[in-house]
């Protein structure tokens, strides 16, 4: 697509919003490795769950705080602005996305048993799509009744998975692309790397044997860390051990930190990410080399990707990782294979705007909201 644009130009390039375009192809390969569904948006379809999508991740910082004031004020809790108004609106289409594609999905899989005769079984439900899988556990007859997912419980994942699988993953492959026209000997290094591959449409394990791509995927998820930070919430008093003494808000040395049941526990990804006392004095530099040799200080991150916070860790940590890694790593291969990338705009310009994800925005056209604006132009091979 980006080709037939570039060539319509006749100059052998384009201006071109990459987030834009990126999370349209996220959407589109979510909902097809996730649910069997094409939402074709890449093609223009669906733009009303893309809308509802911007809704919900348009950062805006005071709605974060309205949000947890809501949940924790019961004053809070009844008034609504617009942009709550938004939220539920957006929250609406979701749900009715979501039921449509399970309503689809059943009466697949029905009229399919209607044509062979008798009820449907767990080995009926053979797609490797993750909605299968869910609607496995749904309607298979031959499993218990009280450990089958109520349809509530499936729709509850649809969103969540449309949702998670697919900002995060443009995001990170658009500051990537970023990344790159920030560091032209890089983008020349993975290049070279990328077209010694001797086919356009390589296996998951070509994909990942791919040394300077690797590096690449990593430093851009340790720099420009997609969720920039989350919160946890005691469910037991709890003392965390520190590895020096600090000093309190009231000028005490502690120890360590005690945290009582209830608590609310700021885990601040990105600056973990970032910081100097774990990743050297030019932590804030995009170095994929950096990952030639792991830092030791990195060796006790308890991530659970590449010793990074990115996706964080333990039992509730993104359950999407391998499949994100694989995906950026996808879409950089067949983009930067194809295309050579260039800031549109003063670097200066670009700024952050921290949502659920951390986006771009370009300072002086704060009106089209979040976008990264790249000069875009064919690569010929020699
Ligand atoms: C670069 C891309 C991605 C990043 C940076 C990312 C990051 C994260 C983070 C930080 C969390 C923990 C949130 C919290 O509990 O506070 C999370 C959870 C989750 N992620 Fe991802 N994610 C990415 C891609 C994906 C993809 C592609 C999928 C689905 C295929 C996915 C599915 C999920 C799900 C379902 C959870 C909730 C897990 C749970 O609560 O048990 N993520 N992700």
């Amino acid at each position: 697509m980006w080709a037939a644009e570039i060539a319509e130009t006749g100059t052998g390039f384009k201006k071109i919003d990459a987030l834009s375009w990126l999370s349209r192809a996220t959407l589109d390969i979510i909902g097809q490795a996730g649910f069997n569904y094409y939402f074709n948006n890449l093609e223009g379809g669906q733009s009303e769950l893309n809308d509802a999508f911007n809704t919900v991740f348009t950062p805006d910082q005071n709605f974060n705080l309205f949000r947890i004031l809501r949940q924790t004020l019961p004053i809070v809790r009844s008034i609504s602005n617009k942009r709550m108004q938004q939220m539920d609106a957006a929250q609406g289409v979701m749900r009715r996305i979501g039921l449509q594609l399970i309503a689809d999905k059943k009466a697949a899989i029905l009229s399919e048993k209607a044509q062979q005769g008798g009820g449907v079984e767990k080995r009926d439900l053979e797609g490797r799509d993750l909605l299968t899988l869910l609607l496995k556990a749904n309607m298979a007859t031959d499993i218990p009744e009280s450990q089958r997912l109520s349809d509530e419980d499936v729709l509850a994942q649809v969103p969540t998975f449309l949702l998670a699988g697919h900002e995060t993953t443009s995001t990170g492959t658009t500051w990537c692309l970023y990344a790159l026209t920030q560091a032209p000997e890089v983008q020349r290094k993975l290049r070279e790397e990328l077209l010694s591959v001797s086919t356009d449409t390589p296996t998951m394990d070509e994909l990942m044997a791919l040394p300077y791509l690797d590096m690449v995927v990593k430093e851009v998820l340790r720099l420009h860390a997609p969720v920039p930070s989350t919160v946890r919430i005691a469910t037991k008093e709890e003392v965390i051990p520190v590895s020096e003494p600090f000093t309190d808000r009231f000028g005490e040395v502690q120890d360590k930190i005690r945290v009582a049941k209830g608590d609310y526990i700021f885990i601040p990804i990105l600056a973990i990410n970032r910081d100097k006392a774990i990743w050297g004095e030019d932590s804030m530099e995009f170095r994929p080399e950096r990952w030639e040799k792991e830092s030791e200080a990195a060796s006790s991150i308890p991530g659970v990707w590449g010793h990074l916070m990115t996706f964080i860790g333990g039992p509730r940590a993104c359950i999407g990782y391998r499949f994100s890694v694989v995906e950026m790593k996808a879409l950089i291969f067949a983009l930067v294979r194809a295309f050579e990338f260039e800031l549109a705009v003063p670097v200066e310009d670009l700024i952050k705007k921290t949502g659920i994800v951390q986006r771009p925005l370009v300072r002086t056209e704060m009106d089209k909201g979040t976008q990264m604006p790249l000069i875009v132009k064919a690569y010929h091979h020699q």
